[in-house]
This record gives structure tokens, C-alpha cells and sequence, in this order.
């Protein structure tokens, strides 16, 4: 079901085109750091799987989640959205093959190994051990700066992970989409948390869930960009978008 957001959004394709834009100028102009947004950022991540996937709702015998980060700011809200999950009472497990050496992602890093979250050393070859082994995947490989043919060892990951059967949560735009287009034959996630503002593709999401999150963007720049959010509820840092 569609909410009037989303209806809107079919219509209006100018609010994803400008989610780059939007970006830049919370950092060059309004002087937030990357650290403070991609902490909010994986927060909601966290919060609206919470809310779609309680524990409760595993078939797993443990909350197991296996977290795949990719190498850019996406990954990183992948590795703090692990943190969270742990805090929350999920077992995260990581999978991080691309490690960039700055001071960020690697505090992130140890962060979750200090928390006791496992760094798998190799990315498991079948999708039935996923099945087997996790009741949700969260894709935190690419986000919104993703371009062209998709490189190794992301291939091989991606082909994978469209063949598995639990749930997947993908972070920002499912990974390997044209961040505009889609990919009718690609990644197919039951939820998408949208950052910010949903991005072109978002329309051609077909999965159970849509949340916004990332509610960070301060009132004047929401309006310098017409983006006409939906409010978010009371304290929520989420809003659902489309119910399953
Ligand atoms: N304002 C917000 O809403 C915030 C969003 N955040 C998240 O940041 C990502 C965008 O991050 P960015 O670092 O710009 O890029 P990506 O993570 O999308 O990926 C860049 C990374 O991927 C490599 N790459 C690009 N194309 C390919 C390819 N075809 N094959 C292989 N590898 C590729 C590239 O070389 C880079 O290494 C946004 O979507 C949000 O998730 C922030 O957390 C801040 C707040
Ligand atoms: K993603």
C-alpha cells in the first residue's frame, strides 16, 4: 500500500535528484561532521528493523542478522546499524571486505569487535547457509554514490545474496540498483530505509517495508530543497512509509 508520501514521490522525482546536494551542504554549509550523521543514520537503520523484525518474529533459533558493508558511507551506517542491533539484543554478525584505512571506519570497526560482534573472514558461497544460519541480511553495501558495472568481489556478493529466501534490509537503495532506474532483475529487499529523503528508485521498491530515517535535516533545508517530508512521529527517528 502506498502511502500519499510515496504517491507524491511518483510524481515528484526532483526531491531524489537533489539527495546528493542535500548531503553535501549538511556538511560544507551547516558544518555537521560525517561521524554525527552516519551515527543518526544507522540508528534508524537499527530502529525500523526493530520495529519490522522483532526478535520475536525470527524462526531462527537466536536474532541472528548478517550485516554486509560495503566500502564507502554506506558501509559505515551498516557498521553502526551492527552496533545498534547488538545494543537491541540482536547477534550481528559482519561481513566488511573492503576496509578503507581512515580513522572513521576504523573506529567503527573496532567498535563492533569490542562489542563482541563477529567479522566473518570469508563471505559464505551458498545462500542456503545464509538461510540457514540468519533470519535477516541487512545490504549496506552501496548507497547513493553507486555507478556502473558492479566490481569484485561485490559481484559474487550481490549474486548471492539474490538468491536467499530470509528477508533482506537494504540501507539507503538496494544495492547494485541504478540509483535512478532500479534493477528489475536485481536485489529484490522485503524493506528499504530510505536516508534523508527516498531516492528516485525508491519507486520501483516492491518489499514489505518503507521507512524513512535520518531525520536530521534542519527545517530551512528542507525548505530550500521543497522537501516536504512527512512528520515523523512524536520522538521517532523512523516513520513508516508503507505498510506491508
Ligand atoms: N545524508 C544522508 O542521508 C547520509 C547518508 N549517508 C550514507 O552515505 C551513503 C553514500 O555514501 P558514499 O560514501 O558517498 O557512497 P557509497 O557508500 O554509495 O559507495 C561508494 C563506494 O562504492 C564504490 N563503488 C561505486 N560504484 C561501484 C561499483 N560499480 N562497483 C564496486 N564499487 C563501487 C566506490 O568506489 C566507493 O568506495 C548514502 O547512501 C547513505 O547510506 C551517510 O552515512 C551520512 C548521512
Ligand atoms: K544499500
Amino acid at each position: 500500500m502506498l502511502s500519499m508520501f510515496e504517491e507524491r514521490l511518483q510524481k515528484e522525482t526532483h526531491v531524489q535528484d537533489e539527495a546528493q546536494a542535500i548531503d553535501q551542504e549538511l556538511f560544507t554549509e551547516y558544518k555537521f561532521s560525517v561521524d554525527q550523521l552516519m551515527e543518526l543514520a544507522g540508528l534508524s537503520c537499527a530502529t525500523a528493523i526493530a520495529k519490522a523484525y522483532p526478535p520475536s518474529s525470527f524462526t531462527t533459533s537466536r536474532p541472528a542478522v548478517l550485516v554486509v558493508c560495503g566500502p564507502g558511507n554506506n558501509g559505515g551506517d551498516g557498521l553502526v546499524c551492527a552496533r545498534h542491533l547488538k545494543m537491541f539484543g540482536y547477534e550481528p554478525t559482519v561481513y566488511y571486505p573492503k576496509r578503507p584505512s581512515k580513522p572513521l571506519f576504523e573506529g567503527l570497526t573496532t567498535q563492533c569487535q569490542r562489542m563482541d560482534i563477529p567479522f566473518l573472514p570469508e563471505f559464505p558461497a551458498e545462500a542456503a547457509l545464509i538461510d540457514e544460519l540468519y533470519g535477516l541480511v541487512v545490504d549496506a553495501i552501496f548507497g547513493f554514490s553507486f555507478k556502473g558495472a558492479v566490481r569484485e568481489p561485490f559481484g559474487s556478493i550481490l549474486s548471492t545474496l539474490e538468491r536467499v529466501t530470509v528477508p533482506i534490509a537494504s540501507i539507503d537503495i538496494p544495492s547494485g540498483w541504478d540509483v535512478e532506474k532500479g534493477k528489475a532483475d536485481g536485489l529484490q529487499p522485503d524493506m528499504l530505509i530510505s536516508l534523508t529523503a527516498p531516492k528516485k528508485a525508491a519507486m520501483h521498491f516492491a518489499g514489505r517495508y518503507h521507512f524513512l530515517g535520518g531525520r536530521f535535516v534542519p527545517p530551512a533545508l528542507q525548505k530550500k530543497y521543497d522537501l516536504n517530508l512527512p512528520p515523523y512521529p512524536e520522538t521517532d527517528c523512523v516513520l513508516q512509509l508503507s505498510k506491508a
